[in-house]
Parts: C-alpha cells; sequence; structure tokens
C-alpha cells in the first residue's frame, strides 16, 4: 500500500479508526503485560491515537512512528497540553527523505516510513502496542512490518489487535489477520503467543454489516517470551 493513500487520508481528515478516547483493550488489558513505569513502548502506525498519550500519563516513555506529519503535529500538541510536556519539533533525514521528528520529556514521535526506522534512531524498546497497525497493512507489506517490529524491539512484550473477518466479502483496511497469520508471523519472534480476548463487533460495525458481512470479530494477544 503506497504512502500516498495514507497521506490523502490524513489530509481529508478522513480517519474513521481514530477513537476519541482510549482505547478498552488498552485500559483492559495493559497491566496483564507487565510493564515497569519507565520503560519505553513502541507505538508503530500511532495515527495521533489517544493511546500514546495515555500510556506516556502512566510515566512510560513512548516512541510513536507515524507518516503523516498532520497526525504528529497534532500528537505532539496534545502532549504539551493535556501533560504539560516540553516537546522540540526538528527534521532529520530518513532513507534519504525530509521526516519531522518531535523530540522531549520522555516522547520521541517520528513522521516518517516504519520501515526505515532505525534501532539506533529510536533506542532501546521495552513493550509494543499494535492498535490498528499490523492491520492496516496488506499481506504483501506484513512479513516486512512484522520482522521491523523484531528488529525495533527485539523479544519485548507486545500487546497486539487484529480482526478476523472474511475477506472474500470485504476488503480492508482494516484487514483481516487470522490466527494462523499471527502464528506464522510472531511465533519466530516469541515463544508465547497467548490469546486475551475474542469478540464479535458486527453489531458495532455498520459498515462491515452493510457490504454482507455476519462476523466481524476483534482478537487480542498477548505476545512474549516467558
Ligand atoms: C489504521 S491507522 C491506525 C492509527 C493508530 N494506530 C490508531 O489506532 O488510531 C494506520 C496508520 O498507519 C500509518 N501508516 C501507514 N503506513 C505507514 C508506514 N509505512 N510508516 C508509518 N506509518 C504508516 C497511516 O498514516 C495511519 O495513520
Amino acid at each position: 500500500m503506497h504512502s500516498d493513500f495514507w497521506h490523502d487520508k490524513w489530509e481529508r481528515m478522513e480517519i474513521g479508526f481514530h477513537l476519541n478516547e482510549v482505547n478498552k483493550i488498552l485500559l483492559k488489558y495493559w497491566p496483564t503485560l507487565k510493564v515497569a513505569p519507565g520503560s519505553t513502548v513502541l507505538v508503530p502506525l500511532c495515527g495521533k491515537t489517544l493511546d500514546l498519550v495515555w500510556l506516556r500519563s502512566k510515566g512510560y516513555g513512548v516512541v510513536g512512528i507515524e507518516l503523516s506529519e498532520i497526525a504528529l503535529d497534532e500528537l505532539a500538541q496534545l502532549l504539551r497540553d493535556e501533560l504539560n510536556l516540553s516537546i522540540e519539533k526538528t527534521r532529520t533525514q530518513l532513507n534519504g527523505e525530509d521526516a519531522a521528528v518531535y523530540r522531549g520529556d520522555g516522547v520521541l514521535l517520528i513522521a516518517g516510513d516504519f520501515f526505515a526506522v532505525t534501532p539506533e534512531l529510536i533506542g532501546p524498546v521495552h513493550a509494543v502496542y499494535d492498535r490498528a497497525a499490523l492491520v492496516a497493512l496488506p499481506a504483501t507489506m506484513r512479513i516486512d512490518y512484522c520482522n521491523q517490529i523484531r528488529r525495533l524491539s527485539d523479544h519485548a512484550p507486545q500487546l497486539l489487535v487484529t480482526f478476523d473477518y472474511d475477506q472474500n466479502i470485504a476488503n480492508g483496511p482494516p484487514f483481516a489477520v487470522l490466527d494462523d497469520e499471527v502464528r506464522t508471523h510472531y511465533a519466530v519472534h516469541y515463544a508465547q503467543l497467548e490469546r486475551l480476548d475474542d469478540r464479535e463487533l458486527i453489531e458495532q460495525e455498520p459498515k462491515f454489516r452493510a457490504k454482507g458481512l455476519t462476523s466481524f470479530r476483534q482478537l487480542v494477544y498477548h505476545l512474549h517470551q516467558n
């Protein structure tokens, strides 16, 4: 999927994926990961999610990577306004491309291509929160995405949210990423792939119902080493 697709979405503010509240999954399941405050949490393909603000408010360092500078301008301002953080915006080169970087008070946001980010640029990562990141990408990009997660976070524990629906009836994004695929991508990186939740959401998804789907399940995983 080309970056223009997402830049267009942000320019038109067609961002149906964005939630105006902290995701209930994060609130419910984050404690399961037992990540010590002070640790750094990677939030790949973060948009302007309030989840990242919540994680920072709980004492975690946060690293957000997102193509859209529009999204990160808003997110950085929210972090300044809500948490009184001092965050500076500068520019850097990411794989030869100009990219905005926002840094300060336990926050690092990079407006650029996730696949161009290096471990040296972001530093050590102790946990990963993937909501609407893996499922935002078509199948052809998902292997590279999971390898990049591994490269940036080593075997750090991860909270992962996926969807399961009939991709023959409706297309993504968000794409269906079935349990088998999660295991294919991540069993090589994590010893434990624990399913924490499996919920039918079709009644709350009129857009998918209108396309003819009768089931749209949301799954939550805790990926970890022991
Ligand atoms: C479905 S949205 C989810 C955003 C956020 N995780 C949330 O829950 O609101 C996917 C986001 O990934 C971003 N994105 C897509 N491809 C990317 C890439 N290669 N590098 C960085 N961000 C990317 C898009 O701009 C978009 O904001």
